[in-house]
């Protein structure tokens, strides 16, 4: 049905009637004035810029009408009824509503109770239990209804530049930022409509100037909703405008899309004061610029941009200050203060203007497994971007280990295979190129793949299979590798180990500065002598290591943050009991000394979550299992007392807690061994 639409009828020019309008004007002649396809005071006074439009070299604007008419197609003819008996339902029950709304705020209370009354007396118990089942189910239906057809009554009357009922209809309660059942909200309405009044009233109320259309263009729409396309561009056209064309994409633009459509500086300077971004992006990568003639609205959009790149530099600076990126940071991971510090410092000197613009931030990331390196970067992602799906590129390098291989990375030249798929990176680089890209375990790629990789980082720019450019100056690349962690982790222990020594001294002599043996950082020298001759031994390339801006250690984890670790573990898993079955888990400090001993040098925090996993989480699954926990309980874990251990070795129990505080072990049966 959709694509028995011929695209002529969609592409029609801004001051015809629409397709439909046509047909029934054709095919019903009169029939259009009695049935109500009426022009609004908003259509007759259209703006005369964007009827005679060669507005935006975008297409975004209906063309201008070249006064050829378009002959209907008679298949079109019977569904003609059909929309316009819609469209008027809808116009009736937004006119019912204003007209009543505005003599009788309580409609829908009042008609209600008149249904009621022909509830009879002698109804059975049941049956009164029934109808109020339903007189419910029809109250909240009625209501969301009711609130629905306000929303749509709220859309009318800004189209209509009717301020009153816009601001009673707020007054009622109806979400000034409400949308219309297609994606625009009452302000896009206003602003592309020059409805200065309802603007203001809008923006006031608390409406939304930075809120996106979500409405794209009639084909996607109709297909995404479900509706016939023809319907979808008479809705468009009736309740938003007629003025733009069914074929641009508007998904994303915001009501300053629309004012700078409409060529209206008055609206643009509303929109603006209330705190519109004029840098703010529509689905296309627009901003509103992008949409102005020539003249006021140009030059005030342009000198806004200026002013809000300025204040959105002074809001984030500030904020900044005052939640800086290190806080950030180690919220979410353990330890590694040496790592968190130095990356942070990294990207503060490239926030605030300290860096070379010509290249992008390289970081090398050493250490061994399980220690934070990759959680760390995607952290730095998500604080850079906040789509991190997009901003957040990972690529493992054990991919690339064969010469072949680089056509992968960055896609074939003419001619060869794969050629139309192109590069694994360059694809994901050219959808962000200011993304956080991670490079896997980079040491096991090959060297023609390092070869690309130094040119990136040289220049900030990579040439895809197809000759394409992407300039990427403005990403951040991390490689990982374990190349040399077991050297640094062995430096990071006797380095705390002497810390420890000296710390112990310190407090047998009582002096002050006790230092932590927590924070221990790895010597300019060790770098210099033991991990640099290791890479260059690696990498074979001074230029490829030069290219790098940091590297960055990751340390093994001290005791203090395997009782962290233990502790974040374990409250993963409280949150998921309680959400998952109602089940409040409880624990105290030798747990987490009992956990922390599973800890692993070579797997990291890996080995810590493996063993609350395999000591407690398979406890909870088999007592779960074997019905042993009552819904809504409280358990406790804790640590067997002395004397029940098996073997020798500490093993954990689980206890249900009851109301009065007292507590019964649960007795979970064989032949499940659940720790082990
Ligand atoms: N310092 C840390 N703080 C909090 N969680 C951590 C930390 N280190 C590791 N983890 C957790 O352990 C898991 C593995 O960590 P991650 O992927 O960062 O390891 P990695 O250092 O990149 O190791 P690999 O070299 O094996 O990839 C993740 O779930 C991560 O959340």
């Amino acid at each position: 049905m959709l694509s028995s639409v011929p695209a002529r009828l969609l592409t029609r020019r801004s001051r015809s009637l629409s397709p439909c309008s046509r047909v029934l004007q054709t095919s019903s002649s009169g029939a259009s004035k009695n049935q109500g396809i009426r022009e609004t005071p908003a259509e007759t006074n259209r703006n005369p810029i964007v009827s005679t439009s060669r507005v935006s070299g975008r297409g975004i604007l209906s063309e201008e009408t070249s006064g050829s008419c378009v002959n209907p197609s008679v298949q079109y003819h019977h569904l003609a009824p059909r929309w316009l008996s819609n469209l008027e339902n809808r116009r009736n029950s937004w006119a019912a509503l204003a007209s009543r709304g505005r003599h009788n705020n309580r409609y829908w209370e009042e008609s209600g109770r008149g249904e009621g009354r022909g509830t009879g007396e002698g109804a059975s118990r049941a049956g009164v239990d029934y109808a109020g089942v339903l007189s419910a189910a029809a109250v909240a239906f009625c209501l969301r209804k009711d609130a629905d057809n306000k929303g749509d009554a709220l859309l009318e009357a800004a189209r209509t530049n009717n301020s009153q009922d816009v601001a009673r209809l707020i007054k009622e309660g109806v979400d000034p930022n409400h949308r219309h059942r297609l994606g625009w909200t009452a302000l896009m309405v206003a602003a592309m409509n020059r409805q200065h009044s309802v603007v203001k009233v809008l923006l006031e109320a608390g409406a939304d100037p930075n809120a996106g259309d979500d409405f794209n263009n009639v084909y996607d729409t109709s297909r995404e909703k479900g509706i016939h396309s023809l319907e979808v561009l008479v809705s468009r056209e009736d309740e938003f405008s007629s003025r733009l064309s069914s074929r641009a994409g508007f998904r994303g633009c915001t009501a300053l899309h629309y004012a700078t459509l409409a060529d209206d500086p008055r609206t643009v300077r509303m929109l603006l004061e209330a705190g519109a971004n004029p840098l703010q992006a529509n689905g296309l990568g627009h901003t509103p610029r992008a949409y102005a003639k020539e003249g006021e609205v140009s030059t005030v959009l342009q000198e806004w941009e200026g002013k809000f790149k300025e204040l959105q530099a002074q809001r984030e600076a500030a904020e900044r200050r005052r939640f800086p990126l290190e806080r950030r940071l180690k919220e979410h991971i353990i330890g590694q203060e040496g790592a968190i510090n130095t990356v942070a410092s990294a990207i503060r000197r490239k926030e605030n203007g300290w860096y070379d613009e010509e290249h992008p931030l390289v970081f090398l990331f050493l250490g061994s497994s399980g220690i934070g390196k990759t959680e760390l970067a995607k952290q730095v992602a998500r604080y850079m971007h906040k789509d991190i799906k997009k901003g957040f590129i990972r690529l493992d390098m054990s991919e690339f280990q064969e010469k072949h291989e680089v056509a992968k990375f960055i896609g074939s030249p003419p001619g060869y295979v794969g050629h139309e798929e192109g590069g694994q990176l360059t694809k994901l680089l050219k959808a962000c190129p200011n993304a956080v890209v991670l490079f896997d375990e980079v040491d096991k790629a090959h060297p023609d793949v390092l070869t690309i990789m130094l040119q990136l980082f040289d220049e900030g720019r990579l040439t895809d299979g197809k000759g394409k450019t992407i300039e990427c100056k403005d990403a951040i690349f991390i490689m990982t590798s374990n190349v040399a962690s077991e050297e640094i982790a062995q430096h990071a222990l006797q380095l705390r180990q002497e810390a420890e020594e000296i710390s112990r001294r310190k407090l047998a002599d009582n002096l002050e500065d006790v230092q932590k043996s927590d924070d221990v950082t790895i010597s300019r020298q060790f770098k210099e002598t033991v991990i640099q001759p290791i890479l260059k031994a690696h990498f074979r390339r001074d230029e490829f290591l030069g290219r790098i801006n940091e590297i960055v250690y990751f340390l093994p984890f001290c005791h203090s943050e395997l009782l962290q670790l233990v502790s974040k573990e374990l409250h993963f898993w409280a949150k998921k009991a309680k959400q998952r079955h109602d089940i409040t888990l409880q624990w105290d400090h030798p747990v987490l000394e009992l956990l922390a001993g599973g800890y692993n040098l070579h797997y990291g925090a890996r080995s810590i979550k493996h063993e609350v996993e395999r000591r407690v989480v398979n406890q909870l699954a088999a007592a779960y299992e074997q019905e042993l926990l009552p819904k809504g309980c409280m358990l406790r874990l804790s640590v067997q007392s002395e004397g029940q251990e098996e073997r020798g070795v500490p093993s954990l129990r689980l206890e249900v807690v009851g109301e009065d505080s007292s507590s019964r072990t649960l007795d979970i049966r064989p032949p499940l061994n659940p720790e082990h």
